[in-house]
């Protein structure tokens, strides 16, 4: 898997899929990477070119020595324009995009940022706004102080349904792993990024066809916040899944099927 050279900071993607397809930009949850996304790849390579990349300081992208003054100035757009500079780099004018959670802030900092550069949009268990700036000071003070270590409970813990995890032990394994190997300070990158976020506003109307998935349990990024998200775009259509945050993990065929038929419109 390369290393894409952008004006912004080397990025580790993935691309898949023959080379005249539709390019589709896949943007995986905080603390995760790329790999994430297994569960589609394949699937969405037989009628994409699917790019999926680490975010900065995840996988093995690297953090860039300005994160901390990036989130200060720009927040989400940080992210935002990370994927820009993806794109750029890859000659893509317009994409589809797909991204869960923080991929999904991003998406909608695109969404109201640069709508030109989308094509269709899959914005997953996400929010439009991430509560107040205290409550991720005081995740990155445990992060400090206890490491990926003293979140990972947590996090697993809002990610899978406790009858997900009991079912599937291995699969839930793989995905704390994953977010193990998440260092603190890219983990911290981009929380210091997403924290105090609010694009509530800023996504009213926008035009790209969407797609908003929902978890039925996701306790962290709720139906209620996925509805408020299809509520104020020009074009959305709303579907939920029976599970928690997740959901292209814990309801992967249904994820994969609804992501395809809806881009491929
Ligand atoms: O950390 C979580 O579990 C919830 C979350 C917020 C942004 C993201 O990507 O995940």
């Amino acid at each position: 898997m390369p290393m894409l050279q952008t004006s912004r900071q080397p990025f580790h993607v993935a691309i898949d899929g023959a080379d005249d397809a539709p390019p589709l930009v896949m943007a995986h949850p905080l603390g995760a990477a790329l790999t994430v996304w297994e569960p589609q790849a394949a699937e969405l390579a037989k009628h994409f070119r699917v790019i999926r990349y680490d975010a900065r300081g995840h996988g093995a992208s690297p953090v860039p020595p300005q994160a901390a003054a990036d989130a200060a100035r720009d927040g989400v757009g940080a992210l935002g324009r990370d994927a820009l500079a993806i794109m750029d780099a890859l000659g893509l004018t317009q994409a589809h995009w797909c991204g869960l959670s923080m991929g999904g802030m991003a998406g909608q900092w695109l969404l109201a940022h640069a709508p030109q550069r989308l094509r269709r949009v899959v914005l997953a268990n996400t929010a439009a706004a991430t509560g107040p700036a205290t409550a991720w000071d005081e995740r990155l003070a445990l992060l400090k102080t206890a490491g990926m270590a003293g979140l990972i409970d947590g996090v697993m813990a809002r990610w899978f349904t406790p009858g997900f995890a009991a079912a599937h032990p291995a699969t839930v394994a793989g995905v704390r792993e994953l977010v193990l190997r998440t260092t603190p300070e890219g983990y911290a990158a981009c929380a210091m990024a997403l924290a105090g976020m609010d694009l509530r506003e800023a996504i009213r109307g926008a035009a790209p066809p969407t797609l908003v998935i929902a978890g039925s349990q996701d306790a962290g990024t709720t139906p209620e916040e996925a509805r408020f998200i299809a509520g104020q775009l020009a074009d959305a259509r709303l579907l939920t899944l029976e599970a928690a945050h997740l959901s292209n993990v814990e309801q992967a065929a249904a994820f994969t099927r609804a992501v395809s038929d809806f881009l491929r419109g």
